[in-house]
């Protein structure tokens, strides 16, 4: 285990259970409808490579940069567009996917601007839901796993752009983020 890492919380084989899982449910629920997902780059870009190979119905995909963290622990609640999608989503089934939800700004913020686009449907699917009191309320259609308030890195997560190759979700040594403020 990397030696930055306090505890792993999710492992690999768990991850894979689960995204198979999601899969299956997102293609029974978009059968028939064809459905385009957006890939928040940079940390859901593992997730959505697994999840896209576990669906079963017809499914595009288009990416979206996000940022808020920078290179801290905590959201800097400034949400900026670094790459817009590159293909219009007026009319379409669109389904986010992220790597996680926080603090929810991110989210709030994309829904609002997803929407205003006039797709024909706007849901959210996030691997991780962390269990903190949110500034804003979302609805999430689909949650992969809940985890306890801490800060996470590993199968795309990063702190300061490191640990997104870990194979598995771990909790990073609070260590790691306090000797960097110093
Ligand atoms: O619910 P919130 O508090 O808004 O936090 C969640 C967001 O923060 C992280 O993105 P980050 O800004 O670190 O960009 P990255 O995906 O490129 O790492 C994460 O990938 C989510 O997009
Ligand atoms: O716990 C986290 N880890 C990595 N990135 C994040 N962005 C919001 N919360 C987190
Ligand atoms: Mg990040």
């Amino acid at each position: 285990m990397d030696p930055d890492i306090q505890e792993i919380l999710i492992d690999e084989q768990q991850i894979a259970r689960r995204v198979a899982e999601l899969g299956e449910q997102i293609s029974r629920d978009y059968a028939g409808r064809p459905l385009a997902l957006i890939c928040i780059l940079r940390g859901a870009v593992l997730f959505v490579a697994d999840l896209l190979r576990a669906i079963r119905v017809p499914v595009t995909i288009d990416f979206m940069a996000i940022s808020s963290y920078g290179n801290e622990a905590h959201s800097s609640g400034v949400v900026r567009i670094l790459k817009d999608l590159d293909d219009p989503i007026e009319g379409k089934d669109v389904l986010i996917v992220e790597d996680i939800i926080d603090s929810g700004l991110t989210l709030a913020y994309l829904l609002e601007n997803l929407r205003s686009r006039r797709p024909n449907s706007l849901e959210i699917c996030v691997l991780l839901d962390k269990q903190v009191p949110r500034q804003v309320e979302l609805p999430v259609r689909y949650t992969g796993f809940t985890i306890p308030d801490a800060f996470v890195v590993g199968y795309g997560l990063d702190y300061a752009e490191k640990y997104r190759n870990l194979p598995y979700v771990g909790i990073l040594r609070p260590g790691v983020y306090s000797e960097a403020r110093r």
